[in-house]
């Protein structure tokens, strides 16, 4: 299969007052095309700075990233990336429908081909009938619905996430995590998905990377061999159950070396 990421050998140190954070320590990873990625670790171990170093947000120290064939800079001008974080990031005095359009506003798009393309990414994200809202009036999960089809304006090919499900609450979470992977099997991209939570994890991922505590390191890789489409029913199989405590026991073992002194 074509690699759609390919990391070589990549480090990043933080320079802060004087001290020096090491981040990340010689990265290696490869990303398949269509791949669904999770990224999972201690806090502070690096799954947002390895996210920011795909995205080309962030230069890696030493190393390689090659973006479909190409390195990180070339990707981004191509707009092979769309990025969801944490917070929506919505600007509340545009409606949800011109919050969907901005990218393409900036980009030049002209105000009719903008306008079609936000209606059907609202309905893919199913958000029809709320073009007009502003986003205070919609719930945390309907703001981060328009956030990914902010994301998908360009039909990026790597879609890079930041703990996007985070803030919800459960019953929204799952909800969401089900969307999600509708969304990613309708449009083929390869999502990078950065959670602290081993069950999402290994709902929606084919393959689980498990990073040490910091200087982050690719600890483990795990793939999930549960089929798709996978539905509520999933998460209380028994093969759903043998993968999440796998994950888990991966996520222990490298915990361990801190945690065994205290
Ligand atoms: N811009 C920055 N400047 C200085 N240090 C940084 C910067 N970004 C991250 N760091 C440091 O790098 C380390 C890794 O941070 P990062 O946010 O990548 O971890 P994380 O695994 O995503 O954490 P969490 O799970 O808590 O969100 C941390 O020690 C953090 O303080």
């Amino acid at each position: 299969m074509v690699s759609a990421i390919s990391i070589q050998n990549a480090s990043k140190t933080f320079h802060v007052s004087g001290k020096s954070i090491p981040a990340l320590d010689d990265i290696t990873l490869d990303i398949p095309e269509g791949a669904f990625v999770s990224l999972l670790g201690p806090s502070g171990c690096g799954k947002s700075t390895l996210l920011r170093v795909i995205g080309d947000l962030i230069d890696p120290d030493g190393g390689t990233v090659s973006i479909l064939g190409k390195n990180a800079r070339a990707a981004r001008q191509d707009r092979d990336y769309g990025m969801v974080f944490q917070q929506p990031g919505l600007m509340d005095w545009r409606t949800i429908q011109k919050n969907v359009e901005l990218p393409l506003q900036v980009a030049g798009v002209k105000a009719a081909e903008r306008a079609a393309r936000a209606q059907e990414l609202l309905k893919l994200v199913r958000l029809e009938g709320f073009e007009n809202h502003r986003p205070g009036q919609l719930s945390g999960g309907m703001q981060q619905r328009a956030a990914i089809a902010r994301a998908l304006s360009f039909e990026p090919k790597i879609l890079l996430m930041d703990e996007p499900l985070g803030a919800l609450d459960e019953m929204n979470r799952e909800y969401l995590q089900r969307e999600l992977l509708r969304i990613w099997q309708s449009t083929g991209t390869t999502i990078v998905f950065v959670t602290h939570s081993v069950s999402e994890a290994t709902f929606l991922s084919t393959e689980v990377v498990v990073m040490s505590p910091r200087p982050g390191r690719v600890a483990e890789r795990i793939p999930i061999d549960l089929p798709y489409p996978r539905v509520d029913e999933t998460r209380t199989s028994e093969e759903f159950y043998h993968a999440e405590t796998r994950v888990r026991e991966a996520l222990h073992s490298v915990l361990e070396p801190t945690t065994a002194g205290v």
